[in-house]
């Protein structure tokens, strides 16, 4: 067993429904097996500028239900140097912080890897990011609430879409990863997802159009991750409106209400395994782990493989939303 006596932990990069649960599981599981906790705010910011807090257990009431994170969150350019990597070491030596809880995603978790390899400090990262990108985990802390709140907006564009007859297309989060957009569009009975995935293997609107997307449809909806690889919704809309200029058009952004609201059932028990989990692993020897869930059991995956980029897309879910499409 590993002789842990002190942990910190941070939030780091965008910030995800369901952060607090998991930082609320980490104090708790951490406290009960006799761990003292460090709360580093504004991500690594945090441990370079000298923000940190003492966490007791009623540090985390009542937060597990609370969108956001208590530890505030950042992303820090100073960490990315080594230079500032290394004043974020010696920050963790005065505080006598022995191994840290990374609640982040992919840029949170490299940010972590190097920091462990560089001072050989144990880590143990946790997926805290809407966009369900990383590697090793059926799903991210954030990403249901995320597609929950897709959902409620997508229905609502729906009843305009429907009584104009309209095309929509809708733009979701999601980065380089399209699984906002398809399960948000399996989720609302949308016509079709155009994610990143797909985009140097097909023309996705082109044949979407050619297979005669509109002909039976009284309103058709579009869910389109953002970002430069697909060209985001606007550059769908204004390619639609030149060729076939008989539709009408509408675009909607739903932007950053996506990354709020209160945590869904299944992130907030996601949050709260992953957590106590985090400190199983830490007293387990287990470093430079993200902790993950497939399957519904617990799985501890190097940071290597979590990051690695490109989490393979679910042909499943392709092939449903064509055949449920018609
Ligand atoms: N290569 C890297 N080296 C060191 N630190 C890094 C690296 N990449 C990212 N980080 C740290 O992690 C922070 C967050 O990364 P990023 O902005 O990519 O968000 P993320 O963790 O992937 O979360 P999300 O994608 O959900 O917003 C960065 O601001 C930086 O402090
Ligand atoms: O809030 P910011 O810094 O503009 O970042 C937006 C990005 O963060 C995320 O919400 C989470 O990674 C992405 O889906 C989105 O591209
Ligand atoms: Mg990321």
């Amino acid at each position: 067993m590993a002789n842990i006596k002190c942990i910190g932990v941070l939030t780091s990069g965008g910030d995800a429904p369901g952060m607090n649960a998991a930082i609320r599981a980490v104090t708790r599981a951490a406290i009960y097996n006799n761990i003292e906790v460090k709360g580093i705010m504004r991500g690594y910011r945090g441990l370079i500028f000298d923000e940190i807090v003492p966490f007791k257990t009623n540090s985390v009431s009542n937060i597990i239900q609370q969108g956001g994170t208590i530890l505030k969150t950042a992303r820090c350019k100073e960490f990315m140097t080594a230079e500032g990597r290394q004043v974020a070491f010696e920050a963790m030596q005065r505080e006598g912080i022995d191994a840290l809880v990374v609640i982040g995603g992919d840029g949170s978790l490299t940010g972590a890897r190097i920091l462990a390899q560089e001072h050989n400090i144990p880590i143990v990262g946790l997926p805290g990011t809407i966009d369900n990108d990383l590697n090793g985990t059926d799903m991210t802390i954030g990403y249901d609430t995320a597609l929950n709140t897709i959902m409620d907006a997508v229905d609502k564009i729906r009843d305009t879409a429907s009584s104009h007859e309209r095309l929509f297309f809708i733009e979701v989060m999601g980065r380089e990863c399209g699984y906002l957009a398809l399960n948000g569009a399996l989720a609302t009975g949308a016509e079709a997802a155009i994610i990143p995935e797909r985009v140097f293997e097909s023309d996705q609107l082109g044949e979407l159009i050619s297979n005669g997307f509109r002909k039976s449809k009284n309103s058709s909806l579009v869910l389109v991750t953002e970002g430069d690889i697909t060209g985001g919704a606007m550059t769908m809309a204004e390619r639609v409106k030149k060729e076939y200029p008989q539709y009408d058009v509408r675009v909607t952004i739903l932007g950053h209400v996506q990354r709020g609201g209160s945590p869904t059932a299944a992130d907030r028990i996601l949050a709260s395994r992953m957590g106590a989990a985090a400190i199983d692993a830490l007293l387990d020897d287990q470093r430079n782990v993200m902790i993950g869930i497939q399957n519904d059991k617990i799985v501890y995956v190097p940071f290597s493989k979590a990051i690695k980029k490109n989490k393979p897309v679910n042909e499943d879910l392709i092939n449903t939303l064509k055949v449920l499409s018609i």
